[in-house]
C-alpha cells in the first residue's frame, strides 16, 4: 500500500486507470490509493500491447520506473563515456534518487496506463477511417500496422477516377500525410488498379459551356497532380491489375511501385487526342530514356509488367497468385522503420525537384486545357460512348 494523493492531476491518472484497467481492483482507503504487485504485473503486460513507440524519453522513464519499483535505488557504477545506451539507462535510473520501490511501481503503473488511454483516440479514429461507411462515397481509407491504405473503390468502373474521386483522393491524402502512419499505400479494389479519367467527367457540361468545364478541369487536375508532388512521406503504389492514363503518369511520382505480373500500363493519349499530365512528360524521359518514353507518351505503347520493371516505373514484380502476400508481408517489414527518417528521406529526394515538377504540373495542364477542346478529344470520347472504341 502507497500513498496516492488525491489532487486533480491523480484523479485524472486514476480514471484513465481506471478506463485500460478494467479488471484490475485498486484499493482505496481513504485519500490514499495504492498499486499492488498484481496492478504492476498488469502494467508490465499491457505495455507490450502498446502501437505506437512512445519515443526514447518516455521508454527510458519506463525503463528506470520499473528498476526502481524491483531492484530500489541505483547503485550500479556509471556506465562509460561511449556506452551511450547503458549511459542513458543509468542516468535514468539514477536520477529517480531515493524514492521507494512502491512509489516507483504506482508511477510506472500511472505512465503505462497514461500510455495505453492515450492511443485509444487514435485507433477509433483509424477504425472510423476505415469503416466502409465513413465519409468517402469512392475509396476505403484504413490503417492498421503503421499503414495507410487508400483503396479505389469503385470496382464496377475498373477505378476510374471520376470527380468525386478526384476530390477524395485528395482529402485521403492530407489526412495520411499528417496521420500516425509511416507508409501510405495506394491501390485498386477488383480487377483493375484504375482505368485513369472517368471519361464521363468530360460530359457533364453545365449552362457555363464546355470552356468552363476544361478551366475547372484544368485546376482540379493541377490540385491534384501537386498533392502527389507534395506528399511528405512515402508513398508506394501496389498495382494490383491494369492501369491506364493518369493511372500510369502518376507513378512516376510514387516512391516504389509494385505490381502484380497481371498489371498492363497504358498512357493512351494521342489516341485520346490528349497530351501527357501527371508530370510524365518529365518523368519518364528521365527515368527512362526520352527515346523509350516516346513509345508510351506518344504512341500509346501497351506495357506489361516486366517491361515497366525493366524501364524504370515499377520497382519489382509479382506472380499474381502470391502478389499480395508478398508484397504486404514487405510492407508491414517496412512499416516498422524509423518514422521521421523515413519521412525526411523522402523529402530530400523529391525536395530537389519540386519546383520543376510544380512547374511541368502546370505546364502539362495547360495543354491539357486546350486538348480538352479540341476536336481530337471531343470525337475520341464520344466514341468510347458510343462503344465504338475500348483501348
Ligand atoms: C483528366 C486528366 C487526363 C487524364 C487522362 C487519362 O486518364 S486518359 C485514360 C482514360 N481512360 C480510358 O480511356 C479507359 C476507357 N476504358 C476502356 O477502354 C475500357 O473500359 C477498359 C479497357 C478499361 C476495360 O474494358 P472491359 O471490357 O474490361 O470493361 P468495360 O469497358 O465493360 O468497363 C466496365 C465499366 O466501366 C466503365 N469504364 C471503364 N473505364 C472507364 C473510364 N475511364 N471512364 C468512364 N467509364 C469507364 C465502362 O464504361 C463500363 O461501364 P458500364 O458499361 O458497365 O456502365
Amino acid at each position: 500500500h502507497i500513498g496516492f494523493h488525491i489532487c486533480p492531476q491523480n484523479i485524472i491518472s486514476f480514471y484513465r486507470l481506471i478506463q485500460s484497467f478494467p479488471a484490475v481492483k485498486l484499493h482505496l482507503t481513504g485519500a490514499v490509493m495504492r498499486a499492488t504487485e498484481v496492478e504492476f504485473d498488469k502494467a508490465k503486460e499491457h505495455l507490450k500491447t502498446l502501437k505506437n513507440d512512445p519515443g526514447n524519453d518516455t521508454k527510458l522513464r519506463i525503463y528506470a520506473l520499473f528498476k526502481q519499483a524491483t531492484q530500489g535505488s541505483c547503485s550500479s557504477p556509471k556506465p562509460g563515456m561511449l556506452d551511450f545506451v547503458n549511459k542513458a539507462k543509468w542516468e535514468a535510473w539514477n536520477s529517480l534518487g531515493n524514492i521507494s520501490k512502491e512509489d516507483a511501481r504506482q508511477k510506472y503503473v500511472d505512465l503505462v496506463g497514461t500510455l495505453i488511454s492515450s492511443e485509444a483516440p487514435i485507433q477509433k479514429e483509424a477504425t472510423t477511417a476505415g469503416d466502409p461507411k465513413s465519409s468517402y462515397q469512392t475509396l476505403q481509407v484504413t490503417t492498421e500496422n503503421n499503414i495507410t491504405t487508400i483503396l479505389l473503390n469503385r470496382p464496377e468502373k475498373k477505378n476510374a477516377i471520376s470527380r468525386k474521386m478526384y476530390e477524395e483522393i485528395m482529402q485521403a491524402l492530407e489526412q495520411a500525410g499528417k496521420d500516425d502512419s509511416v507508409l501510405t499505400v495506394m491501390t485498386g479494389s477488383g480487377d483493375y488498379y484504375c482505368s485513369g479519367n472517368d471519361l464521363s467527367n468530360f460530359t457533364q457540361v453545365g449552362a457555363e459551356g464546355v470552356e468552363k468545364l476544361a478551366r475547372d478541369s484544368g485546376e482540379l487536375l493541377t490540385r491534384y497532380v501537386s498533392h502527389f508532388i507534395d506528399f511528405p512521406k512515402p508513398l508506394i503504389a501496389v498495382v494490383n491489375g491494369p492501369a491506364v492514363g493518369i493511372a500510369v503518369t502518376g507513378l512516376g511520382l510514387f516512391d516504389v511501385v509494385y505490381a502484380t505480373d497481371r498489371a498492363t500500363f497504358h498512357a493512351p493519349f494521342s489516341q485520346l487526342g490528349q497530351s501527357p499530365e501527371g508530370c510524365s512528360s518529365y518523368t519518364f524521359p528521365k527515368m527512362m530514356g526520352t527515346a523509350k518514353a516516346n513509345e508510351i507518351l506518344l504512341f500509346n505503347k501497351k506495357l506489361t509488367a516486366a517491361q515497366a520493371c525493366d524501364l524504370g516505373l515499377v520497382t519489382e514484380v509479382f506472380p499474381d497468385n502470391t502478389f499480395q502476400q508478398e508484397v504486404w508481408k514487405k510492407l508491414r517489414a517496412y512499416a516498422k522503420l524509423p518514422k521521421d527518417s523515413l519521412r525526411y528521406s523522402k523529402q530530400l529526394i523529391r525536395g530537389m525537384e519540386k519546383e520543376k515538377l510544380h512547374a511541368v504540373n502546370a505546364q502539362e495542364c495547360v495543354r491539357l486545357q486546350e486538348r480538352w477542346l479540341s476536336e481530337e478529344c471531343m470525337n475520341a470520347i464520344m466514341s468510347f460512348f458510343q462503344n465504338k472504341s475500348k483501348l
